[in-house]
């Protein structure tokens, strides 16, 4: 195994399709960072960071990557963000990335070990065990889901209070074809032993591995060759008016057609605001303790099969409730 100079800071990439549990895994480890500074950095596919507002940054620093995939699209902006917080007046404990759910964390990680401050402890890659074989097997997003799994130190099952036995099993089998002998943990609601993320388990996996650049159960990392600009369409606005929590909530029991993933922030009554969620063919609404967030919708699909017209209808039209 090899040991890490004490001045680096260990990196850690959590990847893992859109809704898989990202933002939950995230938090979960904010909460229990006891001190530790931990900067992160969000980059979500849209034009609109709902994760970061999402993110409870009591404990750390959280820089926004928006509009577009830091695999592909906007690795500057986070070549960027890196040097920035490597150059923090007051040093960080650790650099979390979240991936967009469209992108490669393996090329993130690439990108992460390009500064020579930073070393690379585990890719975390979450799996929503009640979407995963439905979305596997739609041909435009099964490479997208192979190549997140193969770049795995860590997979973790998630969500697995959404399948039956039947299901789980398919889906440990698809996880054992596609990431092999990668360690792999089943949960709900990204509920990890901590000990899991802070290195301890991820760098003895990560030693056993390729290094960068190379070929991981003869699948190439290095010409990544994907724009997901080109394959993934996003759409988001800012509605500020009251919505009926009902009718979202009809509106998310039959989401339209090509919706991959909804999140957002809305206002359902005078002094009161709402999560919005949907991902896995599951949508949810959930009252916010706080007020006064700042309101905004972002929505995801394959490019033309994104339901434009049926989001616009629900979220843009003035003083409208979403049809049900
Ligand atoms: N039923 C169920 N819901 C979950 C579980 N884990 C997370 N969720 C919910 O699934 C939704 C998506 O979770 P996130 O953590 O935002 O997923 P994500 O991977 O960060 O999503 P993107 O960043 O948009 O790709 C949220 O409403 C979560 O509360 C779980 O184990 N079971």
């Amino acid at each position: 195994m090899t040991t890490r100079p004490s001045a680096r800071i260990p990196l850690t990439v959590i990847g893992g399709f859109l809704g898989a549990g990202k933002t939950t895994l995230l938090n979960r480890w904010l909460r229990a960072a006891q001190g530790r500074r931990m900067a992160v950095l969000v980059n979500d596919f849209g034009a609109l960071n709902i994760d970061a507002a999402l993110i409870e940054g009591a404990s750390g620093d959280t820089i926004a990557l928006t509009n577009g995939c830091v695999c592909c699209q906007i690795g500057d902006d986070l070549s960027r963000a890196l040097i920035q917080v490597l150059e923090a007046p007051t040093p960080f404990d650790a650099v979390v990335i979240e991936a967009s759910g469209v992108s490669d964390p393996w090329r993130i990680a690439q990108l992460g070990m390009a500064a020579p401050e930073l070393a690379l402890e585990g890719v975390i890659v979450l799996v929503d065990a009640g979407a995963v074989m439905a979305q596997v097997r739609d041909p435009l997003l099964t490479d997208t889901l192979e190549r997140q799994l193969e770049a795995a130190d860590l997979v973790v099952v998630n969500k697995i209070d959404r399948v039956e036995a039947e299901e789980l099993a398919r889906v440990r089998e698809w996880v054992s074809a596609t990431a092999g002998k990668t360690p792999r943990f089943e949960t709900a609601q990204a509920e990890l032993p901590m000990v899991l993320l802070d290195g301890l388990s991820l760098a003895g996996a990560r030693s056993a591995r390729d290094e960068p650049g190379c070929t991981h159960e003869g699948h190439a990392h290095q010409g990544h060759g994907h724009d997901h600009g080109a394959q993934f369409d996003t759409w988001s606005c800012r509605p500020e008016r009251v919505f009926d929590a009902g009718a979202l909530r009809a509106w998310l029991r039959d989401a339209p057609a090509g919706l991959l993933r909804l999140k957002g922030l809305l206002r359902t009554g005078d002094a009161e605001w709402s999560e919005i969620q949907f991902a896995g063919r599951h949508g949810t609404l959930r009252k916010l303790a706080a007020p006064g967030h700042a309101t905004a919708v972002l929505a995801i699909g394959l490019q033309g099969q994104l339901p434009r017209a049926a989001l616009a209808a629900a979220f843009e039209r003035d003083g409208q409730a979403p049809a049900s």
